[in-house]
């Protein structure tokens, strides 16, 4: 299956998509609000870890706020250096930049593949294919990661590294903002052997922006999605019923809520749905890195979470290595997934 980034560089002057590119919308997902009401939440990290303990409380309270309202929040003052952000945005870029040979050594086919490249999601079974070409390696409790190019191995690691830091932390805020102990999502869930997998998505300048998607509506399975971006806005979030833009400052990390956390919190804090958009004039680079539990671990709603009379369990247990899988070799179709492991009230 041809990158899109090759059918860009091989058709100069495109002017128009190639008919299975074009994304059927239905009209109650336009328009898009950029209303300043609409605005998304902001995280100041530094508060919650050295913050003194009002402003902790304060922050945990907007965190589970933000978790509840929204499921996706902007994290600002969170420790992570901008000269590895910047680095990492950068080696991503020259990774798609080898050539479709080099690139086709990654080329996996099965979605547990520790290393895989290709082009829209599922290209053998998306009916409509979406303009972009990923990278996908998962870097824990095992880390991988492409040899090439020169340096992307370093950077990723440290990146990786670093972003799981941040991720333990915004964990232990939202463990404590369900009314649970700072570590108990980490121990419940054993995180020291934290399935973390980095998403490299590469959205080339697409000439019918409004005809095409770069990913449709889904929401992520882990536990929570750390995004960041190469200063090119194209996230788009659903909120009470409208999409909104998110537009996010260059250097803040854009965190969002997976199906894993909608489960083990019993419904509380339910996964976000979003879709990424692309754009005429520039090529954007976003990098996902996804934190989720241990592959072999069966995740359900905590028991803390759940009371028979008034909280009833929402949701079956199910390993998660299955539910990756479920998700992940289908058609995406927003949420559907979790209908797998949904109890619908008797
Ligand atoms: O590129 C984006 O803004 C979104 C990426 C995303 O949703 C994903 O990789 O799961
Ligand atoms: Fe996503």
């Amino acid at each position: 299956m041809t990158s899109i980034k090759a059918l860009v560089a091989e058709s100069a002057g495109l002017t128009s998509i190639p008919p299975r590119y074009t994304f059927t919308r239905s009209p109650d997902d336009e328009p898009v609000s950029d209303d300043p009401e609409d605005s998304i939440p902001i995280i100041d990290l530094s508060l919650l870890t050295h913050g003194t303990p009002d402003q902790r409380s304060k922050t945990i309270h907007q965190l589970g706020k933000a978790c509840q309202d929204w499921g996706l929040f902007t994290v600002i003052n969170h420790g992570v250096p901008e000269s590895l952000m910047k680095a990492m945005t950068g080696a991503c870029g020259d990774f798609f930049n080898l050539t479709e040979e080099e690139k086709r050594e990654y080329g996996g086919k099965h979605v547990l593949d520790s290393i895989r490249c290709g082009t829209s999601i599922n290209a053998s079974v998306d009916k409509v294919l979406f303009w972009r070409d990923f990278l996908k390696f998962f870097v824990h409790p095992q880390f991988h990661s492409p040899s090439k190019p020169a340096g992307f191995r370093e950077i990723s690691l440290e990146y990786s590294k670093r972003g799981r830091e941040l991720a333990m932390e915004l964990l232990k805020g939202i463990s404590m903002s369900l009314g649970l102990g700072d570590t108990y999502i980490q121990n419940a869930l054993n995180l020291e052997s934290s399935f973390q997998i980095l998403i490299a998505n590469l959205y080339p300048p697409c000439p019918e922006p409004e005809l095409a998607i770069g990913l449709p509506p889904h929401s992520d399975h882990g536990l929570l999605t750390l995004l960041i971006q190469n200063e090119i806005s194209g996230l788009q979030v659903q909120h009470q019923s409208k999409w909104v833009n998110v537009n996010s400052a260059p250097n803040a990390f854009i965190v969002n809520i997976g199906d894993q956390m909608e489960i083990m919190s019993n419904g509380k804090y339910e996964s976000v749905l979003h879709r990424a958009s692309v754009n005429e004039k520039a090529t954007r680079i976003s990098i996902a890195t996804i934190i989720g539990p241990p592959l072999d671990m069966v995740v359900g709603p905590a028991p803390e979470l759940v009371h028979r009379e008034t909280n009833a369990p929402a949701y079956t247990r199910m390993k998660y290595k299955e539910y990756l899988q479920l998700q992940q070799s289908n058609q995406v179709d927003g949420k559907s997934c979790l209908d797998h492991v949904r109890i619908l009230p008797a």
